[in-house]
C-alpha cells in the first residue's frame, strides 16, 4: 500500500524561559486504507504532532511527507494549496462559520475545485448524508447541538475525498449511537482508499482502529 504520510525524526519544541519538546524523533509512516489510533496521555505531544502532520505547523527538526512530497521549504501559501488538495482536517473546536448553514460549511471545502454550484451541492448533501445531517442542511452552527456541529465538520473534511484524513477527539460530543455510526464511516473511508488518522482517549475508537501509535513525552512507544 502506498505511504500517504510519512514523517523522518520530526521534532516540535515551543520556545519560551522553558522550552517544551512537545514531540521529539517521531517517524511514522501512515499508508492508505489504514486507520490508526493516536493515543496517549494528557500532554505527551497527540494535538501537536496531529498540527505538524497537518501541515498546520512547522517542525523545528524532521520533515513530513504527504504522498511524497515533502512539505519542508514551501511557501505558506503552497502548504496551504497542498493541504487543501489533499487532507481533511475534523478540530476538536469545529471552526464552522457562523455565517453559513450546516451545506454551506461543507461546501465551503469544494471551493476552488472548478466545480459547478449544482455539483458542490450535490457532494456537500451527499457528505451531510453520510454523517446523517441531511434534515439540518439549512441550520446555521448556532442552532445545532455540539454533536451535530462536530458531524458538519466531519462532512467537511470527507467531502473532498482527501487521501488523508486527520481527526482530533472526533467522538468527543457524539453520544454512543453516533460515535459507532462515525467510526463505521472512518472504517469506510479507509476502506476505500484514505490514510486515516484519529487522536483519541476513547477505547472504542482505538479497539476499532488498525493500528495504535502510542505517545509519551512527545515521542512514540
Ligand atoms: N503553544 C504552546 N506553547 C508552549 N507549550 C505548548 C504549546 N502547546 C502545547 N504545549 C505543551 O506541549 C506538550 C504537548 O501538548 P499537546 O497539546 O500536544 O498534548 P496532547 O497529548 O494533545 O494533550 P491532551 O490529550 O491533553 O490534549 C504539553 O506539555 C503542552 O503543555
Amino acid at each position: 500500500m502506498t505511504a500517504v504520510l510519512a514523517t523522518e525524526n520530526l521534532t516540535k519544541v515551543y520556545s519560551g524561559e522553558v522550552p517544551v519538546t512537545a514531540v521529539q524523533d517521531v517517524t511514522i509512516t501512515v499508508r492508505s486504507g489504514e486507520l490508526v489510533a493516536l493515543t496517549g496521555p494528557s500532554g505527551s505531544g497527540k494535538t501537536t504532532l496531529l498540527g505538524l502532520l497537518g501541515l498546520l505547523d512547522t517542525p523545528t527538526a524532521g520533515q513530513v511527507r504527504v504522498l511524497g512530497e515533502p512539505a519542508a521549504g514551501l511557501s505558506d501559501r503552497q502548504r496551504t494549496a497542498l493541504r487543501a488538495r489533499l487532507l481533511g482536517f475534523v478540530f476538536q473546536q469545529f471552526h464552522l462559520l457562523p455565517h453559513l448553514d450546516a451545506l454551506g460549511n461543507v461546501e465551503a471545502a469544494l471551493r476552488y475545485r472548478g466545480l459547478r454550484a449544482d455539483q458542490r451541492r450535490r457532494l456537500a448533501m451527499t457528505a451531510l448524508d453520510r454523517v446523517g445531517l441531511v434534515h439540518r442542511f439549512d441550520h446555521q452552527p448556532a442552532r445545532l447541538s455540539g454533536g451535530e456541529q462536530q458531524r458538519v465538520a466531519i462532512a467537511r473534511a470527507l467531502v473532498t475525498s482527501p487521501a488523508l484524513i486527520l481527526a482530533d477527539e472526533p467522538t468527543g460530543n457524539l453520544d454512543t449511537e453516533n460515535s459507532q455510526r462515525l467510526l463505521a464511516l472512518l472504517d469506510q473511508v479507509a476502506s476505500d482508499g484514505a490514510a486515516v488518522v484519529v487522536v483519541t482517549h476513547d477505547e472504542e475508537v482505538a479497539a476499532r482502529s488498525h493500528r495504535r501509535i502510542v505517545m509519551r513525552d512527545g515521542a512514540v512507544v
